[in-house]
């Protein structure tokens, strides 16, 4: 476990501080391999750092942006993280960043997997940033407790980098980058907000099995995470 606890007086103060790490993130890879990508997640949360991240000066034309996780659902839904990200990141100069989204018109994660991972081939790998959420209940990206698909997912060993997950508490069904693909990001942080979110973290950090708490296989890492929170 190696994380670093960054306590922000209000949403505003949070949203500058990770920006600044995700840019740095970013013009750190961009320096050494001309290219950086960076995955983000949905919800409710990101929004202002969305914004703020949006306003850097950055080679954005150089920056390809994907999510860490999305619902199967159309753009046009209030609940897609796409929709998100197109309405509060990919605006001002970050306008000129490439995005690569996890959902397409299939029918079912199933069958909208293989087109999805031939369009992330297009992106630098490994992530330049990794940005996480966290739910009320635990779940990060779509690690959810009770998914399908939980176990490979959090496969520290596990070769595969994208996968479906349905789960009871899920809403719909959902696509998720695995767990080795996020940890290999070389920034890795989380994101939470809001002060009924504050013991739910420190649940996490306690003991348990992930399985009930999928966020914690992420806490308990062997790499650095920056853990960024205001109430
Ligand atoms: O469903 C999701 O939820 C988590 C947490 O979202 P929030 O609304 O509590 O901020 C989010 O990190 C994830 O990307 C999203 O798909």
């Amino acid at each position: 476990m190696s994380h670093t606890l960054h306590e922000l007086p209000d949403s505003a103060a949070l949203a500058h501080a990770l920006a600044e790490f995700v840019a740095d993130a970013l013009q750190a890879r961009i320096a050494r391999d001309g290219l950086a990508s960076l995955a983000v997640s949905g919800g409710r949360t990101p929004t202002r750092f969305f914004e703020e991240l949006s306003t850097r000066d950055l080679p954005w034309e150089k920056v390809g942006i994907t999510l860490v996780d999305e619902r199967w659902v159309r753009e046009t839904s209030e609940r897609s993280n796409a929709r998100l990200v197109r309405q509060h990141l990919l605006k001002g100069k970050a306008a000129a960043a490439r995005f690569v989204p996890l959902a397409n018109d299939a029918a079912t994660p199933e069958a909208g997997l293989f087109a999805v991972n031939e369009a992330l081939e297009d992106l630098a790998w490994p992530l330049a940033a990794a940005v996480l959420g966290m739910g009320d209940d635990g779940h990060t990206a779509s690690f959810f407790p009770g998914g399908d698909h939980l176990a490979e997912a959090l496969d520290p060993d596990g070769a595969l980098g994208l996968l479906p997950m349905h789960a009871p508490d899920a809403g719909e069904p959902r696509i998720t980058l695995t767990l080795p693909v996020l940890l290999g990001a070389d920034a890795l942080a989380l994101h939470i907000e809001g002060a009924a979110k504050r013991p739910v973290l420190e649940k996490a950090l306690g003991e348990g099995p992930a399985a009930d708490m999928p966020i914690r296989a992420v806490l308990r890492a062997a790499r650095p995470l920056a853990i960024y929170w205001c109430p």
